[in-house]
C-alpha cells in the first residue's frame, strides 16, 4: 500500500471576483472544463442541470448565486425584492438536496441586515465564502470522528464500499463519505474501496472513480447490482455514504439504491455510517416520509451517456433519491458529533436548536 503524492487538490467550485467558476461534472472524467456564472441564471442552469452536483456543493453554489444576485440587480428602490425574486428562482432548481434552502436562508438573514445594496454586495459575497469554507472545515472534522469510530474495533485493514460521489466534487472539499475513507486511507486501515457505479448519472464511475485515483486509493468499480455479492464476500466492514437530507427521526435521503444497499449490509452484518454536515439535517420534518423527492426524465434511465439503450416508447421511472428508514443505519456522523443507532432523542441530542427551524421557499413537490 503506497501513497502517492497528493496531486492538485478537486474543487467543483472556485469564486473569483464576481465570477463563479464551476467544474461541469457532467463532462468528467473525459474533459475538465470550467462553466463561467456571472449571472443568477447561470447557476439556476447549473444546479438543475446537474453541472454542479452532491447536497453540500448545491447550497455553495446557491449562495454564490445569491452573492451574483447582489452584483446583478440594479440601483433601483426594490433592489431587495428583486434578490429575493432571485433567492426564489434558486430555490426551484432542485428539492431534495435541503442544504440548498439551508444555504439560501442564511443568505437571506444576511440580506435582511444590509440597508444598501453597496453594503448587499459586499456582505452576501462574504457569506457565501464562509458557507464554503465552513463546509470544507466541517468535513474535516467528519473525516477525523468517523475515522475513530471505525477504529474503535478495527484490528487490521479493511475495505468499505461507498454509493454516487461524496467527494471533494459534492462538497467544498475533502468530501463527507469520500472524507471518512481518506481518513481510513491516512490511517493505514483501506485495504480497498468498493464505488458503486451509480446509476443513471453513473457519479461512481465517472467521479468517484476519479476522484480517488487521482490521489491513488484502491478503488475497484463495480455496477450497482454487485453489491450483494461482494458484501457476502467479508471483506466489507462498512457501507458509508453521504446524504441530501437526515430528518428529525434519523432517517436519511440519499442517492437512489442507498436504501437497498442498506438492507443489504444488515442482512450481511455490515455496519451503515451516514457521513452529513449539519446543514444536511431537517428537524423541521418528522419523519422521512415528507421529504421531496426528485423525479428526472425517464430518458436518463433509457439511455447512457447520450446513447439510447431502450427500446423506444419503453416507460421508466427514474427518482433519484430514496429513504432509508433511521432502523437501518448505524451510525449518523456530523461535523457536531456522532449519533448512533439514530432515533428522535439521538438527533435532538445534536441538533435541538435546529428543530423549530423551517426551511422557506422550498420548492413544494
Ligand atoms: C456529499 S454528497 C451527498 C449526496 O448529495 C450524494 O450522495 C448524492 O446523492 C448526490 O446526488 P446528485 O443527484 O449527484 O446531486
Amino acid at each position: 500500500m503506497t501513497h502517492k503524492n497528493s496531486p492538485e487538490k478537486v474543487h467543483a467550485l472556485v469564486w473569483e471576483d464576481g465570477c463563479l467558476r464551476m467544474l461541469d461534472q457532467r463532462l468528467l472524467p473525459a474533459e475538465e472544463v470550467w462553466l463561467e456564472c456571472t449571472d443568477v441564471e447561470s447557476v439556476v442552469e447549473g444546479i438543475r442541470g446537474m453541472a454542479v452536483r452532491g447536497a453540500p456543493a448545491i447550497g455553495i453554489a446557491a449562495a454564490y448565486g445569491v452573492a451574483l444576485a447582489a452584483l446583478e440587480v440594479s440601483h433601483d428602490p426594490d433592489w431587495r425584492d428583486q434578490i429575493a425574486a432571485h433567492v426564489e428562482r434558486l430555490a426551484q432548481s432542485r428539492p431534495t438536496a435541503v442544504n440548498l434552502f439551508w444555504a439560501l436562508e442564511r443568505m437571506r438573514q444576511s440580506l435582511a441586515g444590509c440597508n444598501s445594496l453597496g453594503i448587499a454586495r459586499s456582505v452576501l459575497t462574504a457569506e457565501a465564502v464562509a458557507i464554503h469554507q465552513e463546509d470544507a472545515e466541517a468535513n474535516q472534522v467528519m473525516g477525523r470522528l468517523a475515522r475513530d469510530l471505525m477504529l474503535e474495533n478495527a484490528s487490521g485493514p479493511f475495505a468499505i464500499l461507498t454509493h454516487c460521489n461524496t467527494g471533494a466534487l459534492a462538497t467544498g472539499g475533502y468530501g463527507t463519505a469520500l472524507g471518512a475513507i481518506r481518513s481510513v486511507w491516512d490511517a493505514g486501515f483501506l485495504s480497498r474501496v468498493y464505488a458503486d457505479e451509480t446509476r443513471p448519472w453513473l457519479q461512481g464511475a465517472r467521479l468517484t472513480a476519479w476522484e480517488l485515483l487521482r490521489e491513488g486509493l484502491p478503488v475497484v468499480l463495480n455496477c450497482d447490482g454487485a453489491a450483494a455479492q461482494i458484501l457476502r464476500g467479508g471483506e466489507v466492514k462498512w457501507v458509508i455514504v453521504g446524504a441530501d437530507r437526515i430528518t428529525a427521526n434519523g432517517d436519511v435521503a440519499n442517492k437512489i439504491g442507498t436504501y437497498g444497499l442498506a438492507i443489504l449490509a444488515r442482512h450481511h452484518g455490515v455496519g451503515v455510517m451516514v457521513v452529513a454536515p449539519s446543514s444536511t439535517v431537517d428537524m423541521s420534518l418528522p419523519t422521512g416520509a415528507s421529504i421531496p423527492i426528485e423525479q428526472r426524465d425517464g430518458c436518463e434511465v433509457k439511455s447512457i451517456q447520450g446513447k439510447t439503450i431502450a427500446p423506444a416508447g419503453v416507460e421508466a421511472f427514474n427518482p433519484v433519491f430514496d429513504v432509508t428508514p433511521a432502523g437501518l443505519i448505524d451510525v449518523i456522523v456530523t461535523e457536531r458529533g456522532v449519533v448512533r443507532r439514530p432515533d428522535m432523542s439521538g438527533m435532538a441530542r445534536l441538533f435541538n436548536d435546529q428543530a423549530s427551524g423551517s426551511v422557506p421557499g422550498q420548492a413544494s413537490q
